[in-house]
């Protein structure tokens, strides 16, 4: 007998139809077990999805989690402003503590929005690691390096750090934290210390990810100096490939477009984030249209301002019909899919479909509601109408992490008043109030 049993309800199956099923999970190894007919099975325990839709854990390909304790601290400015003059005086005060609060109140955000799985850039990312392995979710973590306004010393040590916790932490949490190597960016990491760290990444096999082609600004200066475009002069870093993804990708030629293709590097789309930070639009059905693989992710919290995976699939469709000045353009099939098998296949997880074999990561969706009536197209209502709120349960790795909405791994009241706590006391000391 499996030991979970996902039941009553309907399931999105991997090639986006639906159809009443039971979803058998096998609790030792972490994975579906099987999806089978109605009422056909038994299990010690029950997940009831009566009236709902079992899909996916939707996987937030790109992110900084303990950024929710900047949640509305900065708001309405462009990156380069909100970065400089808000944002990284604030993290300068950041402590260890202060980032493990933030990261439970992240992940408790996620997992109530049916987010088994996200990709993060931040620092002491060990506390990011022990509140993944505590919450249950699943997470690709790494050390952010940046050297810009460090001196040499500090600079590669920075680096160097980058790729010691990727070695580190990789496969932690019995193998639901994975890692990536992680320049920060293509302007705040100098060239000499992209040549030297690079190839010791991929001497190591370290799947690398970092931010790119985010703002016009980001692109001018590579141009000028290099006379290359970003993703040329990452090209010769060899800082494309399979294991490689970029965040952002919002300005991007033709000639970028192709060697993203060419070298299987992939994008994480940060839809809502690009629009608050007036970055642009990235061309996401083009980027589909040429073979690169497009996940979704949030960015943090203080550029969202939400961890919630299902506003950011509506945006994505949204915005991907005004670049492409076509309503055709990403339609919901296509944003669900990029949450979910297009994110999985960034993040390297066996995860983002519900099918036998695969990582028992899922969510059910509520669909007793009025803004979900009439349901003549469920994925339709999982691209534009579907709230991280209409989430019933949430299971990953076969544990159950939400059961009818409550959080059963991490205790929600305790996360929200530390997370408060240490937001207050940072911005007091952050501006000199202590
Ligand atoms: C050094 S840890 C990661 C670093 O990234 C910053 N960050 C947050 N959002 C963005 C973004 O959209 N583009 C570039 N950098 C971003 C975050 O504040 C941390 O300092
Ligand atoms: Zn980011």
């Amino acid at each position: 007998m499996s030991d979970l049993l996902v039941a009553g309800g309907q399931v999105l199956r991997p090639d986006l139809t639906v159809e009443r099923a039971d979803v058998l999970v096998d609790r030792e190894s972490g994975d579906v077990a099987d999806v089978v007919e109605p009422g056909t099975a038994d299990a010690a325990e029950r997940l009831d999805a009566s009236g709902g839709l079992v899909i996916p854990g939707l996987i937030n390909a790109h992110g900084h989690v303990a950024m929710t304790l900047l949640r509305g601290y900065a708001d309405d400015k462009p990156l380069d402003a909100w970065l400089q003059e808000d944002i990284w005086p604030v993290e300068a005060e950041l402590t260890a503590d202060d980032i493990a609060a933030g990261a439970e109140l992240g992940i408790v955000e996620m997992i109530k929005s049916g987010t088994t799985a996200f990709s993060d850039m931040y620092f002491h990312v060990d506390r990011i690691a022990d509140a993944v392995e505590r919450a249950g979710v699943r997470a690709v973590l790494g050390h952010t390096a940046v050297t810009v306004g460090k001196d040499d010393e500090a600079a590669r040590a920075d680096m160097q750090r980058s790729l010691d916790v990727a070695k580190e932490l990789d496969d932690a949490a019995d193998g639901r934290v994975t890692t990536t190597f992680q320049p920060h960016s293509l302007t705040t990491v100098g060239e000499e210390y992209l040549r030297e760290f690079v190839p010791k990444a991929r001497e190591a096999d370290l799947p690398i990810h970092f931010h790119a082609n985010e703002t016009e600004n980001e692109v001018d200066p590579i141009v000028d100096e290099h006379g290359l475009r970003p993703l040329e002069y990452a090209a010769d870093l060899d800082l494309l490939g399979e294991d490689t993804y970029v965040a952002h990708g919002v300005h991007l030629d033709e000639t970028e477009v192709e060697l993203l293709a060419d070298t299987g590097t992939g994008v994480a789309h940060c839809p809502a984030s690009n629009m608050k930070l007036a970055s642009g639009m990235a061309p996401v059905q083009r980027l589909r249209d040429a073979g690169v693989t497009v996940g979704i992710g949030t960015d943090g919290a203080a550029s969202n301002n939400d961890l919630d995976a299902f506003d950011e699939v509506r945006d994505a469709a949204m915005i991907g019909k005004l670049a492409a000045e076509d309503a055709g353009a990403v339609p919901a099939e296509a944003a669900v899919e990029m949450v979910t098998r297009g994110s999985a296949d960034l993040l390297g997880v066996d995860s983002g479909r519900v099918e036998a074999g695969a990582n028992a990561d899922l969510a059910v969706v509520d669909l007793e509601a009025p803004h979900l009536t009439p349901a003549h197209d469920l994925v339709s209502h999982l691209a534009y109408a579907v709230r991280g709120s209409d989430v019933r349960h949430t299971v990953c790795a076969g544990e159950v992490l939400m059961r009818d909405r409550e959080v059963v791994t991490l205790d929600e009241r305790a996360v929200r008043e530390r997370a408060s706590e240490h937001a207050r006391d940072l911005v007091a000391r952050a501006e000199g109030d202590d």
